[in-house]
């Protein structure tokens, strides 16, 4: 950590951030090792032989050709998970060549260094496709690494949003930290349907009351155009996460796509990379400037805004690359002391345009930081502390880039409140513990008389067989539906979102039901109570796994359990029930990634394939 903690720091976030740094402090100074080592070799470009050399400028025009054979100038990689499948990234087809001319302009060039994949997690939601999306976090941080192993870059600038998209290349990038880095967003697409309209209709149809020509209406109306989904989920998440921890240039995160402010920011993020390279006087490599106290921020960021459950893995995972050791208890401990801010769906009825009319980003940074919530002695790409986080930007007379102030007061107290008023004293999400081991839950979407739920079992090992109870009409009553063998090692984690309209109809049907589950929930998942990265995993000898229909149990937002209440003389005789994997190991390529489920992790440790 590079420097003390001032006292104007909330003393339980100095006290959290100082323990992150005491049980980092090995893996920490061998990362900053490492990094130190690579930057001492200069531009690796210049210690590539001729041949090497020639091959990665052999298709670049004269001028691109002369600067990358004998210029001074940086080399911008640029890593791009751009496709025609995430509304959210299709944008990013046109900026390479924006950025390849702001690059030139600031005496360099610019090359794709690689792409990586990016699932779509709505196109896949409920198919077997989704048992690969929290693997392909991975394979983007592994994609990463290939594009940019060939180290002819002195800077990065990446082009990614969505779920797993951002997290894969930080990781990625973490592997090259000596390398100074940009994330460039897209932003939202503008508001169509609002999400809460939309999930009525999800609902009704679920019940037979619509038929699938009005379904497919109201998504259209809701997905609608180019840009990201206008919930609160793990994209827009992401986002507020890359700024708050200082990665993109402030107030950039939810400006629309294919605008001119826009474009002016997409260059200006170039140039800034240009700026930050170890050939100039400003140099910022990411794993230095991605330190405790950043991360810290990031976790006092996603409790402040009811930001994505997926994060509780995510962020664990990317502060492993970088030598950082987080636990839940940190994530924990953070939201006892962080007021919920934002209520934006699934945590309200606004989405993130709204919450960017009302202020966004900046009165965001501005009241934690007033608040002493966030640490304001961090580097970030745009120079400096955080305290420059609490500017937008704007367009000038002139059609060129400026920043102002944001503003001091929200501009919608129903979707953005100060530190002094929020909506609940304590972060979006907690923590549960008890007979099951830990899980996550986000409480910020749930109505407080539905923090404490308990509730017979009801198990099932597959979304499939409670969607099949749902339709024959076998779910009625009071229950907690247990949906095991959904965790990391079982199938890859999918997110079980799919569930929400059915258990949504019983809900409001008055009837009092949960979920308790292994696996994940997305995001854009609100409403109904649930329990979920349950770690040990069923699959994992998980206590998960002994849970009977009928068994009693009691999920407990307020004093953060999660109990099953048998007699534990017949809990310890209990034997975990058996499971058939096999249909989850083949088939949409999933029969490729018997490896990563081999070597994949805990849920509390991030998740991931990588050596924690
Ligand atoms: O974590 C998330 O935020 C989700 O994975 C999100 O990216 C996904 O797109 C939604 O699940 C789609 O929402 P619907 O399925 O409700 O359209
Ligand atoms: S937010 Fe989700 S559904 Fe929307 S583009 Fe991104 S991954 Fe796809």
């Amino acid at each position: 950590m590079a420097n003390a903690i001032p006292s104007s720091v909330n003393a339980r976030v100095g006290e959290v951030t100082e323990r992150i740094a005491v049980r980092s402090r090995d893996a920490r100074g061998r990362y900053l090792e490492r990094i130190a080592l690579a930057a001492e070799r200069g531009p690796s470009r210049a210690k590539l032989g001729c041949a090497n050399q020639a091959h990665g400028f052999a298709a670049c025009g004269p001028s691109d050709k002369a600067m990358l054979r004998e210029g001074p100038g940086a080399n911008l990689g640029i890593v791009t998970a751009y496709n025609d499948m995430l509304s959210a990234h299709q944008p990013y087809e046109t900026y390479p060549e924006l950025i390849r001319t702001a690059a030139r302009r600031a005496g360099g060039t610019a090359q794709v260094a690689g792409g990586v994949p990016a699932m779509c997690d709505g196109v896949t939601q409920g198919e077997a496709g989704m048992e690969l999306s929290l693997f392909s976090r991975d394979v983007i941080a592994l994609s990463t690494a290939v594009a940019l192993s060939h180290q002819t870059f002195d800077a990065a600038v990446f082009l990614g949003i969505c779920d797993k998209i951002v997290p894969g290349l930080i990781i990625g990038a973490l592997s090259f930290g000596h390398l100074p880095t940009v994330f460039i967003p897209a932003g939202p697409m503008t508001s169509g349907l609002p999400n809460d309209e939309k999930a009525k209709i999800r609902q009704l149809f679920a019940e037979g009351k619509v038929g699938r020509e009005a379904l497919m209406e109201a998504e259209s109306q809701s997905y609608h155009g180019p840009g990201t989904c206008t919930f609160y989920g793990t994209a827009n998440t992401n986002q507020m996460m890359m700024e708050i921890m200082g990665l993109h240039l402030p107030g950039a995160s939810f400006v629309n796509p294919n605008t001119p402010l826009r474009d002016a920011l997409t260059t200006a993020a170039a140039e800034r990379a240009m700026a930050m390279t170890a050939l100039g006087n400003d140099y910022v490599p990411v794993g230095r400037m991605l330190d405790e106290k950043a991360f810290v921020n990031g976790i006092v960021g996603l409790h402040a805004t009811g930001g994505s459950t997926n994060h509780t893995l995510h962020i664990v995972a990317m502060a492993a690359a970088a030598g950082i050791r987080l636990t839940w208890d940190d994530f924990s401990d953070l939201a006892d002391v962080t007021p919920l801010l934002c209520r934006v769906y699934p945590n309200g009825k606004a989405d993130v345009n709204h919450f960017h009319a009302a202020g966004g980003m900046g009165y965001v940074i501005r009241e934690l930081i007033s608040d002493g919530k966030l640490h304001r002695d961090v580097e970030t790409v745009w120079g400096g502390g955080l305290d420059a986080y609490t500017q937008e930007p704007m367009l000038l007379a002139d059609g060129t880039l400026g920043w102002r102030e944001g503003t001091a007061a929200s501009g919608d107290e129903a979707v953005l409140r100060g530190a002094g008023a929020p909506f609940q004293s304590t972060g979006g999400l907690k923590l549960l513990a008890g007979e099951l081991g830990r899980a996550v839950i986000k409480t910020s979407a749930i109505a407080p008389e539905r923090h404490i739920i308990e509730a017979p079992a009801r198990v099932f090992h597959s979304q499939e067989e409670l969607q099949a109870a749902f339709k024959a009409g076998s779910l009625t009553g009071d229950f907690i539906a247990v949906v095991r063998f959904q965790g990391p090692k079982a199938n890859g984690m999918p997110e079980l979102h799919k569930l929400m309209p059915p258990l949504g109809v019983l809900q409001d049907r008055g009837h009092k039901v949960a979920l308790v589950t292994d696996g994940r929930l997305s995001g854009a998942s609100g409403k109904v109570p649930a329990a979920i990265h349950v770690t040990p995993e069923a699959a994992d000898g998980g206590a998960i796994a002994l849970i009977r229909n009928g068994d009693m149990i009691r999920l407990d937002a307020v004093d953060g359990t999660l109990r099953v209440l048998v007699e534990p003389e017949v809990w310890a005789e209990r034997a975990p029930a058996p499971a058939n994997l096999a249909p989850s190991h083949v088939g949409v390529g999933r029969e490729l990634f018997a490896a990563f489920r081999a070597a994949v992790g805990t849920a509390d440790t991030g998740a991931s394939i990588f050596a924690v």
